[in-house]
């Protein structure tokens, strides 16, 4: 971590009603947006109060110890009291141990939020401090448009089905049962561009999946990793994807072919058992319906599952995106052996691509979003989009391909 626990300075919190205040996107920094949201219910951050960095195997254990340190030197008075009032922190994890990408925890100066109708401000200061309060943020309208293309990038289309082949070759060979293999799609950002042109259009066109930035990483993702509410704990788990059809007949075709198909049921009975697996120890009433359902999105259809218990031992949502990530969603079964194929065939890191991004309150509640259909945007303006496909006995490299370009097309036509 970056900020020894030490240096954790002491907050103070005031979360305090608003009247409407419109959709948050036009609230937001153009250039470093800090937002959650999903039905136009979530949080938009602004400045940074409080910022930690995190690397290496520990960086999700280290982020909850040190989020429980700095809750207990803040004081906090909320007149709102809903999930996402009070302190809170959003978050980004890098996928995996080794990456050089670095994960974070921000508390922004001010955070504005909406939910269940009601939205209000909340303002965090260094305790002691006599500045002003910051005013409520205000919309500004978008900067000039502007079109990108994102290209192939380290791992092109030949590579990847060369990639597919080896994991069908290493599950033949007893090495894994199931591994996700991604591959990369590449830009370069206008200087001043305004990002929230991107986060409108995904926010606008998929309203049922989490539209996130954070730290210069955004995305829309349909899969929630965890959510913790007040001892309850959820998950929805994907995997298992078809294209929507060209019409009606074709689309309910289409996903009555994903729900009888045995690749993908297997595919994503993998994902759901590591999830199940994990999250048992800390719910002795944890239900998941016995049989998948399909969930649709505008470019895809996805096996979805629902999972929801109540905590047996008080973790914190930190805790358990600790514990669950990585899922066979993203990684493959068993966890070990897929993170050593997914190394050896993916020719980039995978920064915070399929890493838990999300947010996370001083009683350890949130709602963490595995980061999916996502982009990060560097200082310097550049754009490495990522999307994967999980590889199980049955899997086509040509079909998983073309699965990847389903799952590119919100964030290639965000930016486009
Ligand atoms: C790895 C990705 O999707 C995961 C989530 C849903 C469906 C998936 C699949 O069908 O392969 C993947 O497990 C991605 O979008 O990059």
């Amino acid at each position: 971590m970056s900020e020894p626990a030490a240096v954790l300075p002491a907050l103070t919190v005031r979360t305090l009603a608003l009247d409407e205040i419109g959709p948050l996107v036009p609230l937001l920094d153009p250039r470093d947006p800090l937002l959650f949201v999903r039905r136009g219910q979530g949080v938009a951050g602004f400045g940074e109060a409080v910022r930690l960095e995190f690397t290496g195997e520990d960086r999700m254990r280290e982020a909850s110890a040190a989020w429980r340190e700095l809750v207990s030197l803040s004081e906090v008075s909320d007149a709102v009291d809903l999930p996402g009032t009070g302190l809170i922190a959003l978050g980004s994890f890098a996928f995996s141990r080794d990456s050089a990408a670095t994960s974070v925890l921000i508390v922004p100066s001010v955070i504005v939020g909406r939910r269940d109708g009601k939205a209000w401000i909340t303002r965090i200061v260094t305790t002691g401090s006599d500045a002003p309060d910051a005013p409520v943020p205000t919309p500004t309208a978008f900067g000039p448009e502007y079109r990108i293309s994102l290209l192939p990038g380290a791992m092109k289309a030949e590579a990847f089905t060369a990639a597919v082949d080896s994991a069908i070759a290493a599950i033949a060979a007893g090495t894994v049962r199931k591994v996700v293999i991604a591959r990369d799609l590449v830009g370069h950002l206008p200087e001043g561009a305004d990002l929230r042109r991107v986060l409108s259009d995904l926010a606008v066109g998929y309203p049922d999946c989490f539209t996130y930035s954070v730290n210069g990483f955004i995305g829309s993702s349909p899969e929630t990793l965890v959510r913790v509410d007040h001892g309850e704990v959820s998950a929805r788990v994907l995997a298992g994807s078809i294209g929507r059809g060209s019409d009606a007949d074709s689309d309910q075709d289409a996903a009555v072919a994903l729900a009888t198909s045995t690749k993908d049921l297997d595919e994503h009975a993998f994902a759901l058992a590591s999830v199940l697996r994990v999250l048992e120890p800390h719910s002795n009433t944890l239900m998941a319906s016995e049989l998948p359902f399909t969930l649709k999105l505008p470019n895809l259809w996805h096996l979805a599952s629902d999972v929801e218990g109540r905590l047996s031992d008080g973790s914190s949502s930190l805790d358990l995106i600790a514990a669950l990530h990585p899922t066979a969603a993203v990684a493959g079964a068993p966890t070990g052996e897929a993170m050593d194929l997914i190394e050896q065939l993916e020719p980039f890191d995978r920064g915070r691509y399929a890493g838990p991004v999300g947010w996370v309150g001083a009683n350890g509640d949130g709602e963490w979003a595995v980061a999916l259909r996502c982009a990060h945007v560097s200082s310097t303006g550049r754009i490495t989009a990522y999307a994967g496909a999980g590889i199980v006995v049955g899997s086509e490299p040509e079909r998983e391909l073309a699965e990847t370009k389903m799952k590119f097309r919100p964030i290639v036509e965000a930016f486009r």
